[in-house]
């Protein structure tokens, strides 16, 4: 394994085909990608009785438990596994189990706030964000929670309009800005491609960023020297 691991983040909004998008370029690279599901951090609710947990926002980023996020993914670029929580959407909670997580080439960090915080962006490599429409987006997540997450039409339709749309219009959509690739409608086939073939080269060893003397090699010519550097 190479350390540190080449992090991708992946964003977007719910529907949009984040995890789609994860689980298809982390199937090519095998047993060197890890995918972190950003859902398996919301807080620990098991203090409150079910029919509390359904009525809480979760489309806030106060949702989520951002300081165990940021140490198991800071422990797994140190080369250290981690035991990461499991959720279950069903009873809005997490579940009794972890998982054991191992160190490994490339991390992907997946979930509509992949790119929110500061800290976690700071870790990430490459930010990717996907875009779907959000008329596509709510009918896709109307079939995927009727079948997968127990939920019912008028609950999914009340919490889209009542938390889901205004948060996503409010903290996910404004993270687009941080992403250096925008996807368009989830399973592309052109941009998994690409980030199949960055995936490679960083578990390869081939991939590098550009330098100033990368840079002018590629074109021929002096650039201008970056102010900062
Ligand atoms: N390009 C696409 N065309 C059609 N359906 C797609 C596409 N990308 C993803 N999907 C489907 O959309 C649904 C939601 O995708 P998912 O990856 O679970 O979204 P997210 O993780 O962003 O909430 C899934 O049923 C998935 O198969
Ligand atoms: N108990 C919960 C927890 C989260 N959600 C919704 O999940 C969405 C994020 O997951 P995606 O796979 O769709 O990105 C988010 O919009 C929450 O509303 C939920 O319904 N119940």
């Amino acid at each position: 394994m190479t350390t540190p691991s080449f992090v991708i983040g992946i964003a977007g909004g719910t529907g949009a085909g984040k995890t789609t998008v994860a689980r298809l370029v982390a199937r090519s690279a095998g047993d060197s990608v890890t995918r972190i599901p950003l859902d398996n951090y919301y807080e620990d609710l098991s203090h409150l009785p079910v029919a509390e947990r359904e009525g809480i926002n979760y489309d806030h980023p106060s949702a989520f438990e951002w300081e165990l996020v940021r140490e198991q993914v800071s422990s797994l670029l140190d080369g250290t596994p981690i035991e990461m929580p499991n959720y279950d959407f069903e009873i809005h909670n997490r579940t009794d189990e972890t998982t054991r997580v191992e160190p490994t080439d490339v991390v992907i960090v997946e979930g509509i706030f992949a790119l929110y915080d500061d800290a976690i962006r700071d870790l990430c490599d490459l930010r990717v964000y996907v875009e779907t429409d959000a008329d596509v987006r709510i009918l896709r997540r109307i079939e995927r929670d009727v079948i997968e997450r127990g939920r019912d039409l008028e609950g999914v339709i009340d919490q889209y309009l009542s938390t889901v749309k205004p948060m996503h219009e409010q903290f996910v959509e404004p993270t687009k800005k941080h992403a250096d690739i925008i996807v368009p409608e989830g399973a592309n086939s052109v941009a998994v491609n690409l980030l199949e073939e960055r995936i490679r080269a960083e578990v390869t060893g081939t991939a590098g960023d550009w330098t100033r003397e990368s840079i002018e090699e590629a074109l021929g010519e002096r650039v201008a020297a970056d102010p900062d550097g």
